[in-house]
C-alpha cells in the first residue's frame, strides 16, 4: 500500500516515528514534509498529501499537526478527500469501513506513540465495506462537493 504522509513542525516527531515503524515491505511511505522543526503552515502539507491521493500516487494519507484540527479542516477542502481526525481505534477503522475515509489525521500534541501506531494500524487494515447505505451517504458527500464547487 502506498501511503502519503505529511506533518507540520508540531507533528514532525510523530511522522519520523511512523516512517521508522512502518518501514515494512507492505508499505511504501511517501513523505511530503515538513523535514525540519522550523515553523510551517499545516494547510501546505494537507494539500500535498491530498494531491498524492488525487493523482493516484498514494492509496491512503496520514496527516499530523499539533491538535489535528487544522490539518483535518484543510484536507477536507479538497474534493475527493475524506479526512478524519481520530484519536480512538474504533473511529480509525469505522471511518474507512463506513465513510471511505482516505486520510487519517492525528494530533501529535494529543496522542502518544503507542496509541498513534495502533490508530494507523486500524486505519490501514480497514476497507470500505461498500454497503448500499454507506455508498449512498458517501455519494451525498460528493453531491455537496459538486454543489459548492467554486
Ligand atoms: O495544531 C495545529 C493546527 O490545528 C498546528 O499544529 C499548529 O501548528 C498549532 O496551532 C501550533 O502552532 P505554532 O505556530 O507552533 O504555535
Amino acid at each position: 500500500m502506498k501511503i502519503a504522509i505529511g506533518s507540520d513542525h508540531a507533528g514532525l516527531w510523530l511522522k519520523k516515528s511512523f516512517i521508522a515503524h512502518f518501514d515494512k515491505p507492505e508499505y511504501q511511505l511517501i513523505d511530503v514534509g515538513t523535514y525540519s522543526t522550523e515553523p510551517v503552515d499545516y494547510p501546505d502539507y494537507a494539500e500535498a498529501v491530498g494531491r498524492k491521493l488525487l493523482d493516484g500516487s498514494a492509496d491512503r494519507g496520514i496527516l499530523i499537526c499539533c491538535s489535528g484540527v487544522g490539518a483535518s479542516v484543510a484536507a477536507n477542502k479538497i474534493p475527493g478527500i475524506r479526512a478524519g481526525l481520530c484519536h480512538d481505534t474504533y473511529s480509525a477503522h469505522q471511518g474507512v469501513e463506513h465513510d471511505d475515509m482516505n486520510i487519517l489525521v492525528l494530533g501529535a500534541c494529543i496522542v502518544g506513540l503507542k496509541l498513534a501506531i495502533e490508530l494507523v494500524q486500524s486505519f490501514l487494515g480497514a476497507t470500505f465495506n461498500g454497503e448500499e447505505r454507506h455508498k449512498r451517504r458517501v455519494g451525498k458527500i460528493e453531491s455537496i462537493e459538486k454543489r459548492y464547487k467554486g
